[in-house]
């Protein structure tokens, strides 16, 4: 079998008393899309941040194509060829973009500082374009564009680094249900051009049903379910899981079971009556 673009294995993390990350295990496959979905607090931003860099591990690894990430990069280099392997997009672009910057300037500086022997002005316009964002957007700067227009942007700055692994954390959920939309088909279609692996960190098994195949439900730092989401979505084997499809409203879904459901969920101390 061939090597997996992304494995990561038995990573925890602990702050304090509380274990953010316990014994975490996945694998991402060449051109995946793999969701992390649970609660507030389970954890899947801290393995999310583990898998970036942005955090340490306490124990675990993380492999890209088999070889060890290291935990810190070791001069300019090394931290360039890192940003080559795993690119994040956050929940709000507005923070994450620089508000004096244009955004024809901030794809010129990631791209040179990248591949500082291409010529960036047609990569620029194809980044626009893979991303849906017209030539007009190339002038502006962030505090012009709306809030989908500014993922769009980040998404773009990521595909720019031509990552193997885009990691999404909340990448839709600070944007409106018909924009959601547009993002995730977007991503779906860019999946589909380019050999990119997703990481999608979500609470919304919404999020996780259009763009993954295969999904992880993390609880309190551990892994209560993993499989195709396919699977997971229509015959879920842990009680979790199951209160967490409970809070999604779908057609024809009673309200009160739906907030029983939230209720339950934003509970810290949330125990599903039935363990699986
Ligand atoms: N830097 C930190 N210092 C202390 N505790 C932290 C830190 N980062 C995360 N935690 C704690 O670790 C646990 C897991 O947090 P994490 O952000 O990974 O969860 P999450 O599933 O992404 O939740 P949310 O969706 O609310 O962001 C939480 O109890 C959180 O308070």
């Amino acid at each position: 079998m061939s090597e997996p673009l992304l494995s990561v294995t038995g990573l925890s993390r602990a702050f304090g008393a509380v274990r953010a990350v316990d014994d975490v295990s996945f694998t991402l496959p060449e051109g995946g899309s793999l969701g992390i979905v649970g609660g507030s607090g389970s954890g899947k931003t801290t393995t999310a941040r583990i898998v970036v860099g942005l955090e340490r591990a306490d124990e675990g690894e993380v492999r890209l194509r088999g070889r060890v990430r290291p935990a810190r990069a070791r001069g300019r280099a090394e931290r360039l060829a890192r940003a080559r392997e795993v690119q994040m997009v956050f929940q709000d672009p507005y923070l994450s973009l620089d508000p004096r910057t244009t955004v024809d300037r901030m794809l010129r500086e990631t791209l040179r500082l990248h591949f500082p022997d291409r010529d960036p002005a047609p990569r620029v316009r194809e980044l626009l374009d893979q991303v849906g964002l017209g030539t007009r957007a190339a002038g502006a700067l962030p505090k012009a564009l709306s809030g989908g227009q500014r993922q769009r942007v980040a998404i773009a700055r990521a595909l720019a680094v031509e990552p193997a692994v885009l990691v999404l954390d909340e990448a839709v959920a600070a944007l409106d249900v018909s924009v959601q939309a547009q993002i995730l088909n977007l991503l779906a279609d860019i999946r589909e051009q380019t050999p990119v692996g997703y990481l999608f960190i979500t609470h919304d098994l919404g999020v996780v049903r259009c763009v993954t195949d295969e999904v992880l439900v993390m609880r309190h730092g551990r892994v209560v379910e993993a499989g195709a989401t396919a699977r997971v979505l229509a015959a879920p084997h842990h009680p979790y899981t199951r209160l967490l499809l409970d809070s999604v409203p779908r057609p024809g879904w009673n309200p009160a079971r739906i907030a029983a459901a939230r209720q339950e969920l934003s509970s810290p101390q949330a125990t599903p009556t039935q363990e699986a």
